[in-house]
């Protein structure tokens, strides 16, 4: 079951601890990560959903999505800085052998591959989930790669707030090919694509087509999942049916969001 409160679990995040610094530089992997939440629920998404893991969220991210559902890694990154040795004892006080890393995006931080070589020692399963813009040779069970499409660039009819230089920014740096391929190329993977309508298929073809061409690695239609768009229950059945049909349509495969389906857009599920 998700923790409803994290202060009522041992080790735990105090979420009202707010650490705007900025995110983005390198740092030594011995100042740990900042980290908005930590929290037990059900994989909801992709190839592994239902299976309980355990949820790692890092702050701060390269990418703004308009529709972000984590909007406090992304527009406003607020956290708390754990060690490694502290996020560990976190996840090892649960009854769960998956550990899913996301964000904001995770894979900013060289701690993050630190922190997935000593899951790796412990015996854990990790999924890592990744805007795919960023290559860390790390060991990852399963990387959970969502390329962002055009019809997630923020401009001002629709950000959540002041979109500035991001509009530029997002379009610029959402699809990195050669990160795309090494990604692809080092793990077990699926492409997890967020799909609002039909408009988005020709994008989704396109992307396809270049990193099947920049790659050694097989890319199959069953890795291929489309996402309905929706941080809400009310938002996911106006676009769950038609991202379904076109699953159908074009063979890839469909993934549902369990997690919105079961608790709506409650902080830490
Ligand atoms: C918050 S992101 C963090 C990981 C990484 N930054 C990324 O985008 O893949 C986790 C997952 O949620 C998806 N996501 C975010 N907002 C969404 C929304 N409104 N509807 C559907 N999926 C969404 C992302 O595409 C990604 O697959
Ligand atoms: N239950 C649940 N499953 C998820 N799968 C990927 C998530 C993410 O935010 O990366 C996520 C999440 O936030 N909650
Ligand atoms: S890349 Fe991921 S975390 Fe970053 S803004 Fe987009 S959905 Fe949010
Ligand atoms: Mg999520």
């Amino acid at each position: 079951m998700p923790v409803s409160d994290s202060t009522d679990h041992e080790g735990v995040i105090d979420r009202k601890l707010v650490d705007t610094e900025e995110t983005n530089e390198p740092r030594n992997p011995n100042d740990g990560l900042p980290i908005n939440e930590l929290f037990v629920s059900l994989q909801g998404e992709g190839k592994l959903a239902g299976i309980p893991s355990v949820f790692v969220r890092t702050s701060g991210c390269n990418l703004r999505c308009w529709f972000c559902d984590s909007y406090h890694t992304s527009w406003e990154p607020t956290h708390a800085r754990l060690d490694l040795e502290e996020i560990v004892a976190e996840i090892e006080s649960y009854d769960a052998d998956h550990v899913v890393l996301t964000g904001g995006e995770p894979l900013l931080y060289e701690a993050s591959v630190k922190l997935l070589a000593d899951l790796d020692e412990l015996g854990y399963h990790t999924t890592v989930e990744t805007n795919g813009t960023i290559y860390r040779d790390a060991p990852i069970d399963l990387v959970s790669i969502s390329p962002k499409l055009e019809s997630s660039t923020p401009t001002p009819e629709r950000s959540p707030t002041d979109v500035g230089e991001w509009e530029q920014r997002h379009e610029a740096d959402r699809i990195d090919l050669d990160s795309l391929s090494r990604l692809v190329e080092d793990a077990a993977f699926q492409l997890k694509f967020v799909v609002t309508g039909e408009e988005d298929l020709p994008e989704i073809l396109d992307v396809l087509e270049a990193l099947r061409d920049a790659t050694d690695a097989t890319v199959r239609d069953e890795d291929v999942l489309l996402m309905p768009e929706g941080a809400t229950r009310t938002r996911l059945a106006e676009t769950r049916t038609r991202v379904a049909d076109l699953a159908m349509t074009y063979g890839f495969r469909y993934t549902p969001r369990l997690h919105v389906d079961l608790w709506n857009d409650a902080p830490e599920t």
